[in-house]
């Protein structure tokens, strides 16, 4: 048995962690220390491979690609949503793969926010990544309605969200409630099950913002009853940079019509009649708009193949070992540092990364990079750390953490300004 806290004991955690073949899989940089994987994950080999096949077809196919070859573009979004239903807990029917996050967050208010008498108000809360808030406060100028109708749960630590205080906020003012699943800051995980119930025993419908759960937690959107959620593909999916994102409607929508229609709404065997009357696709394919972006769909097919053979489950018990390892050393070698762990200790509440407050943040994440280490940084003063399970090593956070050490007891980080970069 090695000692706890000792470069052994991380290796030994290696030695015996059964998801570290994957780490082969990934295009890792071996001169540094890769911790941002839930702002853009790394490229795998498979997500690679799937890239040139699509560019391949293209080369060689031409038009011919919509509906030959071994990966069809015509039905590529459908795919990919089967792909990643196992990830949420839907049919395969109920997720399609279209849009960004902020696009397919328009779409969906757009259709499921139907003010009505006293019922005109949108709920979501004060800690919510800013996208989200600018699309909800356009959706309500677009409905005539200012930003008064936009109701934000407070928070009363500045990190953690009450689900009391945000049940209680569900007033019979209420048409629509948007929530994350996972907050992008302290990684705190909301009880998805909990606020779905008390929304529907209030006549709300409400979805989530999956970006920072999908790939690093498991869901069950069907049974839990949610009405929609969507989500970005590039964090802890490791889909690429502008990767298209997921979509998931309750099967209990299907043939809603959708609030931005576009000839990809249609049924896929309606669409090339060319009639002016739409004929929407009975599923979560009713969510598309126009002609999907292959390019940006293309490396997630790999993406996702690596991702399901290795599971969700798998993925969710080594990403909460890889977090409590780094937060025990956090606890250990930084004590009276001034570091505070902000996100949740508990496994229920702790989503896939640590998050960490320091009043020099800004610079120690500049340090941190000095040092190839890579964090980001959240304004004002956070650091989030994301020991990725398929790709990262339990040894990457034994020296993350001891980077973090020598640049706090060599006060590294005097050298840069304490304020951010352009890109954090
Ligand atoms: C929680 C959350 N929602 C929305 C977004 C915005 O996503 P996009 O830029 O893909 O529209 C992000 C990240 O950028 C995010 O973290
Ligand atoms: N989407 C990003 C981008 O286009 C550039 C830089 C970062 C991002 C991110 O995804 C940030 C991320 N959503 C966050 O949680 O902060």
């Amino acid at each position: 048995m090695t000692e706890t806290y000792t470069r052994a004991h991380a290796r030994d955690m290696d030695a015996h962690d059964d998801l570290r073949m994957y780490r082969d899989e990934f295009y890792l940089n071996h001169e540094s220390v890769y911790m941002d994987g839930n702002s853009l994950g790394l490229m795998s080999k498979q997500a690679e491979r799937s890239t040139l096949n699509i560019l391949e077809s293209w080369k060689t196919q031409g038009i011919n690609g919509w509906t030959e070859g071994n990966q069809p573009w015509y039905y590529l979004s459908e795919s990919l949503g089967e792909k990643m239903a196992g990830l949420v807990g839907a049919n395969h029917e109920e997720v399609i793969a279209t849009g960004s996050t902020t696009v397919d967050l328009h779409h969906l208010v757009s259709t499921f926010y139907q003010p009505e008498g006293k019922r005109t108000k949108i709920l979501a809360d004060a800690l919510t990544f800013p996208s989200d808030i600018y699309a909800l406060k356009a959706q309500l100028r677009l409905k005539g309605y200012d930003e008064s109708h936009l109701v934000q749960v407070e928070s009363e630590d500045g990190h953690l969200l009450n689900e009391a205080d945000i049940i209680d906020a569900m007033t019979d003012d209420i048409a629509l409630i948007v929530l994350p699943s996972v907050l992008y800051r302290s990684g705190q995980i909301l009880d998805m099950k909990r606020l779905t119930q008390a929304a529907h025993e209030r006549n709300i419908p409400i979805g989530f913002d999956l970006c920072h759960s999908i790939g690093a937690i498991p869901h069950d959107l069907h049974d839990w009853n949610v009405d929609f959620a969507f989500w970005c593909t590039y964090k802890h999916l490791n889909g690429g940079p502008g990767s298209v994102a997921g979509l998931f409607l309750n099967e209990k929508h299907f043939g809603v019509t959708p609030g931005l229609a576009g000839w990809f709404s249609s049924a896929k065997n309606k669409q090339f009649d060319m009639e002016h009357t739409l004929t929407p696709a009975t599923n979560a394919g009713a969510f598309q708009i126009g002609t999907p972006h292959l390019l940006s769909a293309a490396p997630l097919i790999g993406a996702l193949d690596l991702f399901n053979d290795a599971g969700i489950d798998r993925v969710r018990r080594k990403s909460l070992e890889l977090t409590d390892y780094m937060m025990s050393l956090i606890d250990h070698e930084l004590d009276g540092y001034g570091m505070v762990i902000c996100n949740p200790r508990n496994h229920d509440q702790r989503g896939g990364h640590v998050y960490v407050e320091h009043p020099e943040a800004a610079r120690i994440c500049k340090a941190l990079k000095m040092k190839n280490v890579i964090p980001d940084f959240r304004t004002p003063s956070g650091i989030r750390l994301a020991p990725v399970a398929l790709y990262n090593s339990f040894e990457d956070v034994y020296d993350c953490v001891h980077t973090l050490k020598m640049i706090m007891d060599d006060a590294l980080y005097e050298q840069f300004e304490n304020v951010r970069d352009v890109v954090s």
